[in-house]
Formats: C-alpha cells, sequence, structure tokens
C-alpha cells in the first residue's frame, strides 16, 4: 500500500492529523482495520466513483454518494525535533520510520503558538514561516550521512572498479526508500564527477535526493486558533500548502461517527441529523465557519493532494465482466488501485496478480468496450478487463 508519512516538530499536531485521517465510519472503512499500530494507520484518498458516470442502477455498493474512499497506509513520524539528524531527541530511529514514506505530510503549527522545540509560547508568539526549512533539512541530511559514512569506500569502487555511480549509490540508499530513478535524477542534476565532489557538493546532492523520494506537502495546521497572517503569508510561499484544522476533522467525524451529523471526510459542509447539547450545538457552529472560509478542514485535502499532485498517481478499476462492471461474483466495482501515472494494462494484470500479469493476452477498456494492449497507458478512472490464456 502506498504510506505518506507525517512529520514535523513536537506539539504541532501530528497525532491529531493522525487520529482525525485514520478515523473512519464504517461506511467509509472497507479495509479491515484503521489502527495497525500506534504509529500506523489506515487512511483514504476520496475519489469520485465511476458507477454514478456509468449510470449503474443502485450505485456499486461500495462508495458514498458517489464518493469512494481507497485505502493509503499513514505513517506518524513522532518525535523528530530540529537536529534530530545529530541524535538529538528521538533522533535516527524516528526518521528511520520515513524510509516507507513516498510522500511527506509536514505538519506545522501555522498558530505560532510553540517555538522551534515545541514549547508552548501563546498563539502568535513565534513565526510559524520558521519551521518550514526544518524537516526539508533533517531528512537531507539524513540521507547526507548515510552516503558520507561510506563516500570514500563508494568512490573507490567508482574510480577503480568502474562500477556505475547511480548503481552503488542507489545500492547504499535502498534502505531509505530512494530508488534507481531518484538517483538518476540527482545525478542528472549535479554538473561534475561524483569523484571530484566536495562535501558542500554531497550535501546538494543529498538534497536533490530528498526532493525527488521525499516529496513534501505542508499542513498549516490550527488554523481555527492562527492569525490569518500566519495562513496568508504561508499561502504566499513557493510550496503547496494546506491550510488544516485536525481538530475540527476530529470532532467531525466523532460527531458523524455518534450519529448526530451527517459528514463525509473532505466536505465543505455537514448536516445535523441528531439532538445536539448547547456545548455540541457552539462547537459545531464554530467548525461550520471555518468551512465556509476554508472550504473544508483540510485533513481530506492534504491526503488526496500528496497522492495524485506530489506523486501522481491514478484510480484504476479492474473487472472481470465489461459489460456489467463486476468481478465473477457479480460484485460491481469491487476494486480501486491506486497507481502511478504511465502505468500500462500489463502493470495493472501485475498489481492483480502475478500468474495474471505473466499470461496477459490484451485488456478491454470497458467503458469505450475497447480492445487494448499490454502497452495501453492507463487513464484516471479506467474501468479496465484483463484477458488472459489462463
Ligand atoms: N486548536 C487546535 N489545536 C490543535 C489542533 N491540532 C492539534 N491541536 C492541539 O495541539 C496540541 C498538540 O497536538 P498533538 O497532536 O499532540 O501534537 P504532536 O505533533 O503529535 O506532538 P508530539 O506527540 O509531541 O510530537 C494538542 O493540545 C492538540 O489538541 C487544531 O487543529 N486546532
Amino acid at each position: 500500500m502506498l504510506s505518506i508519512g507525517l512529520a514535523g516538530k513536537p506539539n504541532a499536531g501530528k497525532s491529531t492529523f493522525f487520529k482525525a485521517a485514520t478515523l473512519a465510519d464504517v461506511e467509509i472503512a472497507n479495509y479491515p482495520f484503521t489502527t495497525i499500530d500506534a504509529n500506523h494507520g489506515v487512511s483514504y484518498v476520496r475519489v469520485k466513483c465511476p458507477c454514478v458516470e456509468l449510470g449503474i442502477e443502485g450505485g456499486c455498493g461500495r462508495c458514498i454518494n458517489g464518493s469512494r474512499f481507497v485505502p493509503v497506509e499513514l505513517i506518524d513520524v513522532a518525535g523528530l525535533v530540529p537536529d534530530a539528524h545529530l541524535g538529538r531527541g528521538l533522533g535516527n530511529e524516528f526518521l528511520d520510520s520515513l524510509r516507507l514514506a513516498e510522500v511527506v505530510i509536514h505538519v506545522l503549527d501555522a498558530s505560532g503558538s510553540t517555538d522551534a522545540e515545541g514549547n508552548p509560547v501563546g498563539i502568535g508568539n513565534y513565526d510559524p514561516l520558521k519551521d518550514v526549512e526544518f524537516l526539508k533539512r533533517e531528512i537531507s541530511m539524513w540521507l547526507f550521512g548515510i552516503l558520507e559514512r561510506n563516500w570514500t569506500k563508494l568512490m573507490r569502487q567508482y574510480t577503480s572498479e568502474k562500477a556505475k555511480p547511480e548503481q552503488i549509490i542507489y545500492e547504499q540508499l535502498g534502505g531509505a526508500g530512494v530508488s534507481d530513478k531518484d538517483v538518476r535524477w540527482a545525478l542528472s542534476r549535479m554538473d561534475s564527477d561524483p569523484a571530484t565532489w566536495s562535501e558542500d557538493d554531497l550535501r546538494r546532492f543529498a538534497e536533490l535526493l530528498r526532493q525527488s523520494s521525499k516529496p513534501m506537502i505542508i499542513a498549516a495546521n490550527k488554523i481555527d486558533l492562527a492569525p490569518r497572517e500566519n495562513i496568508r503569508r504561508l499561502m504566499e510561499l513557493d510550496e503547496i500548502v494546506v491550510p488544516v484544522s485536525g481538530a475540527a476533522e476530529i470532532a467531525l467525524r466523532m460527531a458523524d461517527k455518534a450519529g448526530v451529523i451527517r459528514y463525509l471526510p473532505g466536505d465543505p459542509d455537514f448536516e445535523i441529523v441528531g439532538e445536539l447539547n448547547r456545548a455540541q450545538k457552539a462547537g459545531l457552529d464554530k467548525i461550520r465557519v471555518l468551512l465556509k472560509e476554508y472550504g473544508s478542514t483540510g485533513v481530506q485535502e492534504c491526503i488526496n493532494r500528496a497522492v495524485f499532485d506530489l506523486l501522481d498517481y491514478i484510480t484504476v478499476y479492474p473487472v472481470e465482466d465489461e459489460n456489467k462492471f463486476t468481478d465473477r461474483d457479480g460484485v460491481v466495482l469491487p476494486d480501486a488501485f491506486l497507481m502511478k501515472r504511465g502505468s500500462t494494462a500489463r502493470d495493472l494484470a501485475y498489481r492483480v496478480h502475478t500468474e495474471l500479469g505473466e499470461s496477459f493476452l490484451f485488456a478491454i477498456d470497458a467503458r469505450r468496450k475497447l480492445r487494448v494492449g499490454e502497452k495501453y497507458e492507463l487513464k484516471d478512472g479506467d474501468v479496465i478487463k484483463i484477458v488472459a490464456t489462463k
């Protein structure tokens, strides 16, 4: 499953965001469990289900009013403080949990109520813009550390044994979740031979690796407390910034679970359907003002943008019956797979089952009832039947 890391300084609101994003109503949670352990959970991207467009009578039973929730893994990288790469705080142990993350949501306290170390200082007394760079630096210095430890040996392999630099660097970094594509991209951005690099060049290279292997989105959290000026300045940065209130998202999901409101994660509003006491009503009124101003609580938007904008994934629906859009048991649109844009029909076959990939003959684009070959590039929302020899 695709993994998203959640990181930020102490008290920025990571646990709150994590809890909000992994708290799923039974109807949404088509995954057997949402909390794997304290730091790993299942969250969902929200997509438009094809059953509406395809005019399937009675819907597909897998979506809620046309919104489909597709599982992704969320990892709470707790305990990261500035200079963690030097072993400060919980240090490397926690950087290591970033290994699996393909993308990072940087939870940032936009209210300015906590200092660089996460100590409370009162709203507006710390400039949140100061936190934007810290996480990038920690991650790139962590990658730098892994490379630097063995750099002399690696360069000896390169110069005397004529090993390919992309290969030896990739092997060194494989455990940090850096792909060979990331290494090739970062090398292409450097203008000199690795054997001649200074320490500063190696640092620059590590930062390029970070950009490619751990792209980042900023969750400007605590918008319910934050001075508007802080949000405005954060939004003006050359970064992807989403205004967020993790606390509001938890309140809405809990109220929905309790049956007093109807709310789907990512919705711009909610409907009151049960009895509320005065305090609950006042709390929800405040959240409604926030939703009006920002469009949503931002939690679902962060997950969606991380997966679709930063990682460029698409959603694809494999079926066995291209006319009824069902599997062999008659279940309509049974699965939704997240795949990298550029994936082919054959990649999808492999994703369903190795055997299906190996015995692939052709595929059928079920929307157009059109036969396509193994190299057919999948499009977002495609419904595909795979035809194989066995
Ligand atoms: N008002 C408001 N408070 C929030 C929000 N999100 C988190 N908080 C509060 O901020 C404090 C810190 O939140 P946590 O989620 O524990 O922060 P953390 O980043 O996980 O902290 P560590 O576990 O120390 O790394 C708590 O008191 C939360 O209730 C929010 O959206 N609005």
